[in-house]
């Protein structure tokens, strides 16, 4: 499916009436997979960017190359949409600007560029945003950095949590009033915060995870929220699964005698091993 497609995709959840939840996608395993299983979009959070890639916390060391890199094998391996966890897009604005042109190049359906300040500040433990004024302008760098108009670029904030929700409220309206496609709210910790952003805005919202009074898709549809997140599992069940084989053949467990071992069904449709018949047989002359 052409990257335009899956944006048109992304921006039709965004413009409908009812909440969703993406498949949490970070290889190309798993977005093959979430594909499979009928996800209208998959989600590649930054901190399973970082676990995957390099093995390390969500600290932004990854870097855009790194980052971009895995956007396309996924987009290349499948043609679910993808919104991506561009952080704070790697630098300041200009940086921004940057990595929008290497994310929509990688073949992503949407992004998110957020106003925390990275990497972590010396001598500050705690999460610190930017300025507002800053936020803007990555924002608007963010949109200038656009060359195909479908590709959606959500504002993000974690303001709520971080300083309070009237900043939150400031910086959302702010981002909004410079025409970013959606807002990506994260540290929303009750209805009443969720019920004051939705109502001081009009674009539609992304939830990134959200208190267990708030998981009712019914509920998050009415406030405007039109996909909502539920964090990373795949990718920890995928590192259980592997721990648990590795110490199983460690410990003289036979190969055969494994538990959770993927079928050869499910393996060969993970790896599109029918449609890679149909071309030998086409292609190379063999069997079909
Ligand atoms: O995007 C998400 O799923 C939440 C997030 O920031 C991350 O996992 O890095
Ligand atoms: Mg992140």
């Amino acid at each position: 499916m052409a990257f335009r497609k899956r944006r048109e995709a992304l921006r039709s959840i965004l413009s409908g009436s009812t909440c969703i939840r993406p498949g949490s996608v970070y290889d190309v395993a798993s977005i093959r997979i979430a594909e499979d299983l009928g996800f209208e979009l998959g989600m590649f959070g930054g901190s399973v960017a970082s676990l995957a890639v390099l093995g390390d916390p969500d600290i932004a060391l990854i870097t855009l190359t790194e980052f971009a890199e895995q956007i396309r094998r996924m987009s290349r391996a499948s043609a679910l949409p993808v919104l991506v966890d561009a952080d704070h897009g790697y630098g300041n604005a200009l940086n921004v600007r940057r990595t929008v042109q290497e994310v929509e190049a990688a073949g992503a359906a949407g992004l998110t560029i957020e106003d925390t300040l990275l990497p972590q500040a010396f001598g500050q433990a705690k999460t610190q945003l930017i300025s507002l004024e800053e936020g803007v302008g990555k924002m608007k760098a963010a949109l200038d950095g656009r060359s195909d108009p479908s590709l959606v670029i959500l504002g993000r904030t974690g303001a709520v949590s971080i300083t309070s929700l009237d900043d939150a409220i400031a910086r959302a309206r702010a981002y909004e009033a410079v025409g970013v496609d959606g807002l990506f709210f994260t540290g929303i910790k009750s209805r009443g915060e969720l019920e004051a952003l939705s109502a001081a805005t009009t674009l539609p919202i992304v939830l990134g995870g959200a208190p267990e009074e708030m998981t009712a898709l019914d509920y998050l549809a009415s406030q405007r929220v039109r996909i909502a997140l539920q964090g990373h599992a795949p990718f920890a069940a995928a590192t259980q699964a592997v721990y648990e084989t590795l110490k199983a053949l460690r410990e003289g467990t036979s190969p055969k005698n494994l538990k959770g071992i993927a079928s050869s069904e499910l393996t060969g449709r993970v790896m599109r091993e029918a449609e890679t018949k149909a071309r030998s047989g086409e292609f190379l002359g063999l069997k079909k």
